[in-house]
């Protein structure tokens, strides 16, 4: 029942295509081992070269590890907690502190100026085929891996794998594929106490365990260079990651987690007033660098020391960090500097947009957040009533409503072109010792290309007791052989001797393991299982049937009071569907249960244009995981709370191309809709050539696919006439 897509290896080294459940991308890696489960706060000094004492004075920067002293031959007992000089690999006299919930952690013994050298790491790299092949999977290095060159894990000798993560790192790393090292490098300057934590990613949807904050967020600037910075693991040269050092915020100590929220709170009002000018006319601003000066223009990051927290049940260190209940509500010596801003008036704060997570605009500016969550009634569908049969004797299940898949772009393709063959370059030649360059200038070429994905980049064949191997180079329409021929020379002399020559290869993957045999046979190629989908609902269970055609009442129930309301008539309604009808797809990410929205159309009544119903609904259950009950409910999978995340999506109209685009952001599961759009549609991919859908739930170029149905049933005039709408209106 679903459309998922295999991933496999391909000529452009990526996936070829991405499951619905396989788009996360993890900076470091993998599914999580289990968390450490210590106790409270316990000091431990660094494995053999800790030094529980800061060192005096001035932390010095640190030469590079070539130009480190021999270690001396006898390191101290691991735990040791005497004092002693620091350790000449550990200089800084950095030292552990176990937490409950991060496990150890790298602590500073006194203050380190931003740009010092904590530490030039030794890696230990696992190929990639190595940790896709799965042996790392079962033992604690799937934790500790950082995303290394060509897809393989460098494990982080020394501290690197203690570090911490942490959305405002105040350490930056900085990966050399060339020396198998990583760099440590503070971005800012660390308090003494102080955790030294990098960020594992910026995308948090990324992690694997649960965070628990050392710092709050970090603006958009940051996130995104920091983004770039992770995304950049596969650089032969040293990446530079120093992104976070343009930012120096006044330290904080928050010491409650009320002040904490008053913080936030305060801090939102004042950016608020900032975007309006004295006549209510918005003003953009470029938030600017702070350049290392006295404050900072954006409000967002707030960097909360922990140096002056503390824990009495912690052994004797230079300083720890305290469990929640050793918390004192001391007020915060040193803040924030906010004084340069003026409190926003009332009026300012009304003028301001209303958010768009509650279809109750009178609720929209209370503070009480429980107050704009609207969970709304579950639908209301009876199994039983629909396998029994009618007093009449005909079987209920005739009433049922019909659905048609709508195809994306991507099954049509592989539909339509299984036979197909197209004509590339490759090289060809018996020398063993060229096929590293050769790949590598193959790489290069067609790093991009996506018509040659699905196939293999290299084909071995014995012809007379011969190993002859070729290499793709790229389609043929792509280049004449003259500029090939230059381009290849001048990437490399060593294939200067070689002349591309035109194969015919097969111009699409194998969907199964017999044309797998058929089409390797010219040219190895990828086997990517599109699992059976049905066309349509005839095959489902009474129950889905069922479920399906009430969610369908619901929004078209929804759309008509819509209408009553002077409003566009465009209802969705978004729930999970029921366990019993979850698939057994290996990746399924089980749903949020129980999180259910409704919304309609609201740019009438809020003369907003930005009021879509879908992006109603998608505000609604954003701002539904925010508060009780899902706060508290763990993810069940890595990204499962993540907005739409195998949720069900019903909605009266097909939705316009920008919430087609939302709702594939969202990670919606499958959305079921009334009425196709002749114009402007995000879904049908044109099979008829009448209407202008992108197929955007199914693309080969999009990295979340889902299912889109079309109800084909019976529906009443009166129902029909009154959701009418604008055939050019976005929806
Ligand atoms: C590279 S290790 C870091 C060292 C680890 N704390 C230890 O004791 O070995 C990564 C693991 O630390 C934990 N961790 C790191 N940062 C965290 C954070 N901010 N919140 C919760 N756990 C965190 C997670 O369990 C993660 O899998």
């Amino acid at each position: 029942m679903n459309a998922q897509y295999d991933s496999v290896e391909s000529v452009s080294g990526q996936t070829t295509t991405t499951s619905r459940s396989n788009v996360e991308e993890q900076s470091i890696v993998h599914e999580a081992s289990s968390k450490g489960d210590s106790l409270s706060f316990r000091e431990m000094p660094i494995t053999s070269l800790a030094s529980t004492k800061a060192p005096n004075a001035q932390v010095p920067h640190i030469p590079s590890l070539s130009s480190f002293p021999s270690p001396p031959s006898c390191a101290s007992d691991d735990n040791s907690t005497e004092e002693h000089s620091p350790h000449p690999m550990n200089p800084l006299g950095l030292y552990l502190l176990s937490h409950p919930s991060r496990g150890r952690g790298v602590f500073a013994p006194s203050t380190i100026p931003a740009g010092t050298l904590i530490e030039e790491s030794p890696v230990l790299v696992i190929s990639r085929k190595e940790w896709e092949e799965g042996k790392m999977n079962d033992t604690i290095l799937g934790s500790y891996g950082f995303c290394w060159k060509d897809g393989g894990m460098g494990i982080g000798l020394g501290l690197a794998s203690l570090f911490n993560h942490s959305s405002i790192p105040n350490v930056n790393f900085i990966r050399s594929s060339k020396t198998s090292t990583i760099k440590f490098i503070t971005s800012k300057k660390v308090e003494k106490g102080e955790e030294l934590c990098i960020c594992y990613s910026a995308d948090e949807s990324k992690l694997w365990f649960t965070k628990s904050d050392i710092h709050t967020d970090i603006t958009d600037d940051t996130r995104d260079k920091s983004q770039s910075f992770v995304m950049n693991s596969s650089s032969d040269s040293e990446d530079e990651g120093a992104f976070f050092t343009k930012i120096e915020l006044d330290s904080e100590d928050l010491t409650d987690e009320l002040e904490l929220k008053q913080k936030k709170e305060r801090e939102k009002r004042l950016w608020a007033s900032r975007a309006r000018d004295s006549n209510g006319q918005i003003q953009i601003k470029k938030k600017p660098y702070n350049n290392g000066k006295t404050h900072v223009y954006s409000p967002q990051p707030i960097h909360l020391s922990s140096s002056r927290i503390h824990d009495e049940n912690a052994l004797a260190g230079p300083s720890t960090i305290s469990t929640p209940s050793s918390r004192t509500s001391t007020p915060s010596s040193s803040s924030i500097s906010i004084s340069n801003y003026p409190e926003p008036s009332t009026d300012v704060i009304s003028s301001l947009p209303p958010p768009l997570h509650s279809t109750n605009i009178q609720n929209r500016h209370t503070k009480d957040k429980e107050a704009i969550a609207e969970l709304v009634d579950d639908l209301d569908w009876d199994e039983q009533y629909w396998t029994s049969t009618r007093a009449d004797g005909v079987g209920r299940e005739e009433q049922f409503s019909e659905f048609e898949r709508v195809k994306g772009p991507a099954e049509r393709e592989v539909e339509e072109d299984q036979d197909g063959m197209m004509d590339i370059w490759i090289l060809e030649f018996k020398d063993p010792k060229l096929t590293r360059t050769a790949l590598d200038f193959s790489k290069d070429l067609t790093a991009t290309d996506d018509r040659m994905r699905h196939l293999k980049r290299v084909c071995r064949r014995k012809e007379d007791d011969q190993e002859i191997c070729r290499i793709v180079l790229s389609l043929v329409t792509e280049y004449d052989l003259t500029t090939l021929t230059s381009i290849m020379t001048s990437f490399s002399t060593t294939l200067s001797h070689l002349t591309p020559l035109i194969h015919t290869v097969p111009s699409s993957c194998a969907r199964t393991s017999e044309q797998l045999k058929i089409k390797s046979h010219t040219w190895p190629v990828t086997l990517s299982a599109l699992p059976v989908i049905s066309s349509d609902s005839s095959d489902w269970p009474i129950g889905r049937k069922a479920w399906v055609t009430s969610g369908i009442k619901r929004v078209l129930s929804l759309g008509l009071e819509a209408k009553r309301k002077g409003e566009i008539p465009i209802a969705t309604y978004c729930t999970s569907q029921p366990s019993n009808f979850w698939p057994k797809e290996e990746g399924f990410i089980p749903p949020t249960e129980g999180l259910r929205a409704s919304s309609n159309d609201t740019r009438t009544s809020e003369n907003h244009p930005l009021r879509h119903a879908t992006l109603n609904c998608v505000a609604s259950i954003a701002h539904l995981r925010t508060i009780k009950p899902f706060t508290d409910v763990p993810p069940t999978r890595n990204g499962a709370d993540y907005l739409l995340t195998s949720l069900t999506l019903f909605i009266t109209h097909e939705p316009c191309v920008m919430c087609s685009m939302a709702l594939l952001h969202s990670r919606v599961r499958e959305v079921f809709y009334v009425f196709p759009r002749k114009k402007g549609g995000g879904f049908d991919a044109n099979p008829d050539k009448s209407t202008t859908g992108l197929g955007i739930h199914a693309r080969r170029d999009l990295n979340h696919r889902f299912e889109a149905w079309r109800y084909t049933g019976e529906i009443d005039e009166n129902t029909r006439k009154e959701l009418e709408i604008q055939e050019d209106l976005q929806v």
